[in-house]
């Protein structure tokens, strides 16, 4: 799914009402309707106190269209004005007149916190007092209005966006922002909600379709884009029947030191799981026996150093080789990694201590091959890009090393988004599961298994930062976030891939939706 800019939603409303033939009051009354219709489906009727805040603005303009449905189909609802400036927009003014004919309980006007209402615990907060237009710092007494909002413990629903946040850029402080549960977005998900610093302020999102015009959509290039089943499902590669092993490529993985082998064996047999047709690990001598017992699919080379690795050498023709992890950065690992730098011609997937090696001494990133996928944690991140002011910055930092050093990216998170060039593509399986020892590992070796498999890397990432969290949502059930270790993660990849090919279930037609059609 497409994350459109603040720019590129804006135009989708206009061009919408255009091709449509259709005012901007009726795609607001459109907005608002689905806004109801959602509610409605849930609440069926229940007389909860329901406190709908509304700005001058369209965002206020669907908190009318939304209050007066309410009011129509009988709810205890109560709309307010958050009145923070004189300019309100036509939509909300021609709204503003319709819910004042269906109920002698007018908008309350409010301009300071004397104005505020008291709000129960078990009453329900809509927050539509700024959407997408908010473009400069807000009243005071607005945030002590978001405060009170928060303060009161009652479930907040936002429209569209929770007030206070812009599209594209971190709020001074949490104070300034709406905390919703719930927020029902128009046209596009947010890049914000799935950033560290901004995802809080929005527990769960859904988008709800307001019939954009679908060519816009189709045609339009985003910045961003949000990974789930339907956009990994073109890049999946079928077999060919009478394909054998030797088709899948042969994957190298190097790695480990003294004590960290471990972290080569999840690799490899992730590398495997992930399909391809052979796996060769290259490992310091003290790594022999327990990778042969451990994963006695995969063939082991050793280097001639018994506790890490000095001289990376081997004999055999890998289609893409994965390394990094467990590896130390020891100043002759270092200069084996150059060596080997200099020598090599294969695709690869740098993680781990690896990319340390690459901050240790930065001329090494220029003898990374074109298309180079690097996987770093948080950490490693900042010691390549250096530190980052908030999660935009990050961001754009990590797109102008990708272009200047020609890599792809892979900034692990709870939303892990792979940078490359212009673009971000925002991963949306894996659960805090995942934040346990050797789940990096696992995804190093699912990546550099698919470039083996002849998938182009970039695609290799992405497919393979949405399998790796796929596998460990499938598990959740079985082990909860505390119980789940990397080595069931392995185990579930193949339940991930079946996964791809299962029919998504019927979606719910709600009562209202039918009343409506
Ligand atoms: N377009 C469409 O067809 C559809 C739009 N839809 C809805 O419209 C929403 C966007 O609406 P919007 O552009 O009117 O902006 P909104 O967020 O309501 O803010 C109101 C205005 O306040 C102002 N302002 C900004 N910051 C301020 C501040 N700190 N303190 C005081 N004032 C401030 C600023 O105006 P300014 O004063 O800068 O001219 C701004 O315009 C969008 O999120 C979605 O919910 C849907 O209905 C679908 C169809
Ligand atoms: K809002």
């Amino acid at each position: 799914m497409k994350i459109l800019s603040k720019e590129q939603i804006y135009e989708g409303d206009k061009l919408t009402a255009q091709r449509q033939n259709i005012s901007s009051t009726e795609l607001m009354e459109r907005a608002g309707t689905q806004i109801f219709n959602w509610m409605h489906m849930r609440m069926q009727g229940a007389q909860v106190p329901i406190h709908v805040f509304c700005g001058i603005g369209n965002n206020g303009g669907d908190g009318l269209v939304l209050a007066r449905h309410l009011v129509n189909h009988g709810y205890n609802v109560h709309t307010y004005v958050v009145n923070y400036s004189d300019k309100r927009s036509k939509d909300f003014l021609v709204n503003y007149d319709r819910i004042k004919q269906v109920t002698k309980e007018w908008p309350t006007l409010m301009a300071c916190e004397e104005d505020f209402p008291t709000i129960t615990p078990e009453a329900i907060i809509v927050d539509a007092v700024f959407g997408i237009g908010l473009n400069r710092p807000i009243a005071d007494w607005v945030k002590k209005l978001f405060q009170h909002f928060r303060a009161s413990k009652a479930f907040t629903l936002a429209i569209d966006i929770p007030s206070g946040l812009q599209t594209d850029s971190v709020p001074e402080s949490e104070n300034d922002v709406v905390w919703a549960g719930y927020t029902l977005s128009f046209q596009s998900p947010k890049l914000i909600f799935f950033l560290p610093e901004t995802s809080k302020y929005s527990v769960q999102w859904e988008v709800l379709d307001i019939g954009i015009d679908l060519e816009y959509i189709y045609k339009l290039n985003t910045e961003a884009e949000l990974i789930g089943k339907q956009e990994v499902l073109p890049i999946y590669k079928p077999r060919k029947r009478f394909s054998h092993k030797g088709s899948f490529g042969h994957a190298l993985i190097v790695g480990g030191s003294y004590g960290k082998i471990g972290s080569v064996t999840l690799s490899s047999k992730a590398a495997l799981v992930s399909g391809v047709g052979l796996v060769s690990a290259y490992v310091p001598k003290c790594g022999y026996v327990p990778l042969q017992v451990a994963l006695p699919e995969a063939m082991v080379i050793t280097d001639e150093n018994e506790k890490f690795i000095s001289n990376i050498s081997f004999d055999i023709t890998p289609s893409a080789i994965g390394v990094g992890i467990g590896i130390g950065t020891q100043d002759e690992t270092l200069l084996a990694f150059e060596n080997f730098l200099k020598e090599n011609k294969a695709p690869l997937v740098v993680d781990a201590d690896a990319l340390n090696l690459l901050s240790k001494k930065t001329e090494l990133l220029a003898l990374l091959p074109k298309g180079t996928v690097l996987t770093p944690h948080p950490k490693e991140l900042e010691r390549l890009i250096g530190e980052w002011k908030d999660d935009f910055d990050k961001l754009n930092k990590t797109k102008a090393f990708s272009k200047k050093h020609e890599v792809i990216v892979v900034v692990k998170g709870a939303n892990t988004i792979t940078v490359f060039q212009d673009k971000y593509y925002v991963n949306t399986t894996g659960n805090p599961g995942l934040a346990t020892a050797g789940t990096g590992d696992v995804l190093m070796g699912i990546i550099a298994g698919l470039i083996t498999q002849g998938y182009e890397p970039l695609s290799a990432s992405v497919f393979g930062v949405y399998l790796h969290g796929k596998a460990a949502d499938i598990i959740l059930e079985d082990f909860g976030y505390q119980s789940m270790i990397a080595s069931y993660v392995i185990d579930a990849v193949a339940e991930a891939y079946i996964d791809l090919f299962k029919q998504p279930e019927q979606p719910q037609v709600s009562e209202a939706e039918q009343e409506e059609s």
